[in-house]
C-alpha cells in the first residue's frame, strides 16, 4: 500500500520549497496550484463557468484568465472566493486524484499531495499523514509581500483568506518550522521522512 501524504501550510509558507526537497530525492508531488491553473485554461469547462460568474472584465486582451484581477477580488470577498472555489476545487481533486493513481499503478510507494487549503476544504480524507509547512506570521508577510511585490495590505488580505498558520499546527502530524535557513528545513523534513520510514520504502 502506497503511502499518500498531504504537505500544506499557508501562502508563502515554504511549500514549494519543500517540494523541490522532495522531487530531489525522487519522490513525487502533485501540485494544486499547479492544476488549479490547468483547469481554468481556455476553453476548459471551469474557465467559461468563472467568466459567467466573474464576466468577461477579468479576462487578459488574449482571453486568458487575469490572475491579478481576479484575485484582487476574491482575496477581497469571501463570498466571491467561495463561488471561484466551488468553481475550481472539484476539477482540481479530480486531476490530483488521477494523476495519484498514475503514480501508484507505476509503482510509487510515496505519493505527496501539495495542498493549500488541505484544512480549509477538509481534504485530510485524501491522505495517510499530514506535514504542515510553518512560518512565523512576521516571516509569512514579508516573504509574500517581496516574492509577490505586494504592498502590506494585500498580502494580508490574502493570508486572512486563509486558517491561521498556529491553527493548522494542531491538525497536522508534523510540522517542519520554516522559519531557519533552508538547511534546517530540508534537515527537519528528512527527520520526519524517517520517522515514517519513508525513505526506506521511496
Ligand atoms: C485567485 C487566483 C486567480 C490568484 O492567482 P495567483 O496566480 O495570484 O496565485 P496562485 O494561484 O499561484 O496561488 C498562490 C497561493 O494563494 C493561496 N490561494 C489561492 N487560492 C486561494 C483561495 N481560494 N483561498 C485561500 N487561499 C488561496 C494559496 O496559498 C496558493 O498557494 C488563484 O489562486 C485561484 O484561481 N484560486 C482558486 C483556486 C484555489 O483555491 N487554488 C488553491 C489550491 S486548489
Ligand atoms: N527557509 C527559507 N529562507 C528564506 N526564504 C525562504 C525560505 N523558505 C522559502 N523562502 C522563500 O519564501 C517565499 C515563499 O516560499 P514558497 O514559494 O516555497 O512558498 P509556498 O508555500 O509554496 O507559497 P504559495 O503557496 O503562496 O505558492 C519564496 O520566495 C521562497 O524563496
Amino acid at each position: 500500500m502506497a503511502l499518500i501524504i498531504g504537505l500544506t501550510g499557508g501562502i508563502a509558507s515554504g511549500k514549494s520549497t519543500v517540494s523541490r526537497m522532495l522531487l530531489d530525492i525522487n519522490i513525487p508531488v502533485i501540485d494544486a496550484d499547479l492544476e488549479a491553473r490547468k483547469v481554468v485554461e481556455k476553453g476548459e469547462k471551469a474557465y467559461v463557468r468563472i467568466i459567467e460568474t466573474f464576466g468577461s472584465e477579468i479576462l487578459t486582451a488574449t482571453g486568458d484568465i487575469d490572475r491579478v484581477k481576479l484575485g484582487s477580488i476574491v482575496f477581497h470577498d469571501e463570498d466571491k472566493r467561495n463561488q471561484l472555489n466551488a468553481i475550481v476545487h472539484p476539477a482540481v481533486r479530480e486531476r490530483m486524484n488521477d494523476k495519484k493513481v498514475k503514480y501508484v499503478d507505476s509503482g510509487n510507494s510515496v505519493v505527496i499531495l501539495d495542498i493549500p487549503l488541505l484544512f480549509e476544504s477538509k481534504l485530510t480524507h485524501m491522505v495517510d499523514k499530514t506535514i504542515l509547512v510553518y512560518v512565523d506570521a512576521e516571516v509569512q508577510l514579508n516573504r509574500l509581500m517581496s516574492r509577490n511585490q505586494l504592498i502590506e495590505s494585500e498580502a494580508m488580505a490574502r493570508i486572512k483568506s486563509q486558517m491561521p498558520l498556529k491553527e493548522k499546527i494542531k491538525l497536522a502530524d508534523a510540522v517542519i518550522d520554516n522559519n531557519g535557513t533552508i538547511h534546517d528545513t530540508k534537515t527537519q523534513l528528512i527527520q520526519i521522512l524517517n520517522n515514517w520510514g519513508v525513505l526506506e520504502k521511496a
